[in-house]
């Protein structure tokens, strides 16, 4: 994502407050008061379409007007320097009119066979609207096992950024015909998610059949009100009761866990609606204006988001980020001049984004079991290059080395607990005896997920030891942590972005992606 600041002024400025005199950082950006998206930086924007919003529900005809605008407005953007991805729903809501079948099947052979009826009919609709615009257009289908390999994410990545410079727009599906569950994305609120994280997009919009989120369901409650902005979604409190539609698979809440992955990943995303998707424009316009307008740094510092940064990078940050409700509620000239944007609701983004290769290993993989650890193995993590025997409490699911897992913290019930019976009445499966520390203990918490140095029969042998009996346990020791720190992607994005230890993401240009095992065993005495 770039920025440039090349007109922007910083300094001090003299303020009185209480008779004393006060020097001010302040920075204003100057930008042309009539926002042109042309002449702004150049986006990168990911455009989700679900099957209610492709095809009639009732009928399966395809929504042509809908449709249409769609591409009009995602060619105009490429035209004007913007790359654009779709994310298009509708394989097998198509299939189901050319097939005249009323209801989408259950048995998954014939959802397969659909969506692959379905898949070739949808494409050519998109290729002959975007035809009629001269708009070249790519088709990408993915499983999750595509990009459970990291070089196969990395392979993934390369091509959408070569599409996106070659002016391509690439139109993104489950592959379904090849999908099944254990390897699905299973919904393409999810699956735009991944994408967008994975092309570092500025913009996720899931378009749906309601312009925005709202307090409670609009259509029992005439007294719903719009949530416009949320900052946080763990305090969001919205109706996401809306299931979607009966040909898809997604609803409101896999849009909220799709912009949970991709404002963790710096994408902004919005929710409006797919049968204005003229707004798109609009909303882009309306967001990049008001990041531009004047910031003052006396205001922008004194938000949470950016307390303890130098004046310097509080101007670029307030910038860079969504700041907007921050520090430019003020309704000031430049602002006026902003034409309201249309109804929508905007998840801001993680002003520290997750780096690429803890998003791939957070929401790219699928794990395939579960290490326990206790509280001091996790704090110990920030510190360590990576997790010891020792802090792990149990281990659930067969795996092998290098297979993904979840790392969930558990309250070690003993300092020195034997390895079973207490630990299991944190995890809440015991006996009478210890339902006093169950209801006492912290449920367990998933804290991230790990690419493992061995495999879960040895970890149940090594769990609890110290490194140096791995050796005489296993008969080998690869290295002395069960799993190294590069290999750990917390859901606390804090704890997962650039600052953090000790990965360089630019290492990703790797193209073997392989995990290194820590070899360093000198130290094990
Ligand atoms: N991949 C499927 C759609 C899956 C899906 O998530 O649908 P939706 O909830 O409508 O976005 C298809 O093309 O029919």
């Amino acid at each position: 994502m770039q920025q440039t600041f090349d007109d922007s002024i910083c300094g001090t400025q003299t303020s009185r407050n209480h008779q004393k005199i006060n020097r001010v950082p302040f920075c204003v950006l100057r930008v042309p008061n009539k926002m042109s998206l042309t002449a702004q930086r150049h986006l990168t924007i990911v455009i989700k379409l679900g099957t209610s919003s492709i095809v009639d529900e009732k009928t399966h005809e395809p929504l042509l007007s809908t449709l249409s605008v769609i591409a009009e407005t995602a060619a105009k953007l490429q035209r004007d320097g913007h790359k654009v991805i779709i994310v298009s729903s509708g394989a097998i809501g198509v299939a189901l009119r050319l097939m005249n079948l009323e209801r989408r099947p259950k048995h998954l052979p014939q959802v397969q066979a659909l969506a692959a009826i379905g898949q070739c009919k949808l494409m050519t609709m998109w290729d002959q609207l975007f035809a009629h615009l001269r708009q070249p257009v790519a088709q990408i289908l993915l499983t999750r096992n595509d990009i459970a390999d990291r070089t196969q994410y990395l392979n993934a990545q390369n091509t959408f950024h070569e599409l996106l410079h070659m002016g391509v727009i690439p139109i993104v599906n489950e592959n379904d015909t090849l999908a099944v569950s254990e390897i699905k994305f299973g919904d393409n609120d999810t699956l735009s998610a991944i994408t967008a994280g994975m092309v570092s997009a500025d913009y996720l919009f899931l378009m749906t059949d309601v312009d925005c989120l709202y307090d409670k369901n609009p259509r029992t409650h005439p007294d719903a009100r719009a949530i416009e902005v949320v900052k946080d979604i763990a305090e969001l409190s919205a109706d996401v009761s809306s299931s979607g539609s009966s040909l898809g698979t997604g609803g409101m809440s896999t849009k909220i866990v799709a912009a949970r992955l991709a404002t963790s990943a710096g994408v902004t995303t919005i929710i409006t609606k797919s049968s204005k998707p003229g707004n798109i424009t609009n909303i882009v316009k309306y967001i990049e204006a008001r990041k531009s307008l004047p910031v003052p740094i006396s205001r922008a510092a004194s938000s949470s988001a950016l307390s303890g940064l130098s004046a310097d990078e509080v101007s670029h940050k307030a910038a860079a980020t969504a700041l907007d409700g921050v520090a430019l509620r003020d309704s000031t000239a430049a602002e006026n001049d902003i034409p309201r944007a249309p109804l929508h609701t905007r998840f801001l983004p993680q002003a520290q984004p997750m780096r690429d290769r803890y998003f791939w290993l957070l929401h790219g993989l699928t794990p395939h079991g579960t290490l326990y650890i206790d509280e001091g193995a996790y704090k110990a993590l920030s510190e360590k290059a990576g997790l010891l025997p020792v802090g792990v409490v149990d281990v659930e699911g067969h795996f092998s080395q290098q297979e993904a897992v979840r790392l969930v913290v558990v309250q070690r019930v003993m300092p020195t607990s034997p390895r079973r019976g207490p630990v299991h009445s944190a995890l809440g499966g015991v006996s009478g005896g210890h339902a006093a520390y169950e209801h006492e203990n912290p449920a367990p918490r998933e804290v991230g997920r790990a690419l493992v140095n061995y495999a879960s029969s040895e970890i149940k042998l090594i769990q609890g030891l110290r490194s140096r009996e791995i050796r005489n346990v296993l008969g080998y020791a690869d290295s002395e942590y069960v799993c190294l720190r590069e290999n750990i992607a917390f859901t606390d994005v804090a704890r997962s972005t650039p600052a953090s230890p000790p990965l360089d993401g630019r290492r990703s240009v790797d193209l073997n992606g392989s995990v290194e095992l820590d070899r360093g065993l000198a130290s094990l005495s």
